[in-house]
């Protein structure tokens, strides 16, 4: 065999040899982020973070930019261009970023992964002396700001969950979604200004609490149960937080889960920064304390009906122990920053575990329209403070029960070219007027009704001659 050596070798031998030689004389290392790694080619987080912590912090800075609209995002997005360099300084030190681009050695190669006919990376240029900062604190800066800039730029979306038996449609996806686009805000919601802010303070005493939660050693969520009549504002109340929070709604149909294990895979998918809402948990699924109570009461003949092993395997079913394990069990912790919020009109239907505090952190009882509720649809109804009619319709709110759906259905505009405010506060009056009638009306049957009900048992409670001559003959006759 010929005794030389390839020209490939002695080719990388003088690279690493120039190599060496130039870092002796230059003072800066180069930290590359590649856009995709890994054996699967996944996108890389940390190329992802650095795309979005250029194009929020550093992007004023370059002369060269380029924009694009992703599918994550409503609002085109712009970033330093291939090649252009950028200074950003971090506690007083400089470094220096460029987007770069390697081409494929061969350009006859095929390829299934986006990246690799163009294989995309940023390149991050210090000082030597930097290293250490560089690495340990400056990488995770650009991530965590990076994640929160990803976050801030995203589109909202609302997803429900798919029963099992379609996990295999839906290209094998657990949740569907559509964009989260609901207008409800704090500023429309019709409640006690004091509660409000009530809330909000606490969603902000949450949002800001990661180290506090890391400190107590509790996950960080947080749970709220709205309560109160139907059309007080439970949904409305979730999407103003939704809203504040830019959260992520998660809205899960307790029953298409079909048991414990399924509860806990969905659970899984979710993600953080996220509000997962059971509506109407009474109606939902078999939990309520009552229903549990009942189960008892029938237990002989079940016990006989059902076969064992269901009755000892709880993961075949959805159980009360199932839901509380998903807000609070060990893996309800993974992926942090959720609140979870439970609606129900029956708030005393429901088991008390269920709902005691440390589960449901904050109760909020949603009430019917107060004249400070009022005044609040009437603003965002009809754009007026105040009015000539405004006392006559404070009276009547205080005489009569009305949800805040039935006093907004009030206020809508008929027509709405003809913006007539006097017709449409005349409006509501009148369907005040007729509520107030209606409770009057249900409040004398209902008496009525406990008055025939009163009569009827002291009727059959006086004992007449001919009941007691009857009674005495039959104590004759008995043996
Ligand atoms: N507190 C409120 N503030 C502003 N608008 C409200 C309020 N309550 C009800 N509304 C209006 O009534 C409509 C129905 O309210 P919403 O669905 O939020 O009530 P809900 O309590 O969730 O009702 P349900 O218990 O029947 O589901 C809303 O679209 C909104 O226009």
């Amino acid at each position: 065999m010929a005794n030389y050596i390839p020209f490939q070798i002695i080719r990388d031998h003088l690279a690493t040899f120039f190599h060496k030689v130039v870092s002796l004389v230059n003072p800066y290392n180069e930290i590359t982020i590649h856009e995709y790694c890994g054996e699967y080619m996944n996108r890389d987080e940390l190329y992802a973070a650095s795309q979005a912590y250029l194009s929020s912090t550093c992007s004023s800075r370059a002369r060269k930019l380029k924009a694009d609209l992703s599918e994550e995002s409503d609002k085109p997005s712009v970033t330093i261009d291939d090649y252009e360099e950028v200074i950003d300084t971090f506690r007083g030190v400089r470094v220096w970023w460029c987007a770069c681009m390697r081409l494929p050695n061969s350009q006859t190669m095929i390829s299934f992964y986006p990246s690799q006919d163009q294989r995309k990376y940023y390149r991050l240029t210090f000082h030597k002396h930097h290293r250490k900062l560089v690495e340990d604190e400056y990488l995770n800066h650009i991530l965590r700001e990076g994640r929160d800039v990803t976050v801030r730029k995203r589109i909202r979306k609302l997803f429900t969950n798919n029963p099992s038996s379609d996990w295999n449609g839906y290209g094998g996806s657990l949740w569907s979604h559509v964009v989260f686009e609901h207008p409800s805000t704090f500023d429309t919601l019709a409640m006690d200004p004091k509660k409000k802010r009530e809330i909000i303070d606490d969603l902000v005493t949450f949002r800001e609490g990661k180290e506090y939660y890391k400190k107590i050693g509790k996950a960080w969520k947080r749970g709220y149960l709205l309560y109160g009549p139907p059309g007080t504002g439970k949904s409305s109340m979730i999407a103003a937080i939704a809203n504040f929070m830019e959260y992520d709604v998660y809205d899960l149909e307790l029953t298409a889960v079909k048991t414990n294990t399924e509860l806990r895979k969905i659970f899984i998918e979710t993600t953080g920064k996220s509000i997962i809402v059971i509506e109407d948990i009474d109606c939902s699924i078999d939990i309520t304390g009552k229903r549990k109570e009942k189960e008892e009461k029938d237990d002989d003949e079940t016990d006989k009906r059902l076969p064992q092993m269901e009755e000892k395997d709880e993961n075949n079913k959805l159980t009360l122990s199932g839901i509380l394990n998903f807000i609070d069990g060990l893996w309800s912790a993974c992926g942090g920053e959720r609140i979870v919020i439970f609606t129900t009109n029956h708030v005393d239907k429901l088991d008390p575990a269920l709902i005691r505090r440390g589960r449901m952190d904050m109760h909020i009882q949603m009430s019917n329209c107060t004249f400070e509720a009022f005044k609040v649809l009437a603003k965002n109804y009809l754009g007026i403070l105040e009015h000539d009619l405004f006392d006559t319709i404070q009276t009547l709110l205080s005489e009569v029960n009305i949800s805040p759906a039935d006093v907004a259905e009030g206020l809508m505009l008929k027509d709405s070219r003809n913006e007539d405010v006097g017709a449409c506060l005349m409006n509501l009056i009148r369907v005040i007027e007729a509520a107030k009638e209606e409770a009057t009306k249900k409040a004398q049957q209902k008496l009525a009704a406990q008055e025939n009900k009163k009569s009827s048992k002291e009727e059959s409670s006086i004992v007449r001659p001919l009941d007691l001559e009857e009674k005495n003959s039959k104590d004759e006759l008995a043996p």
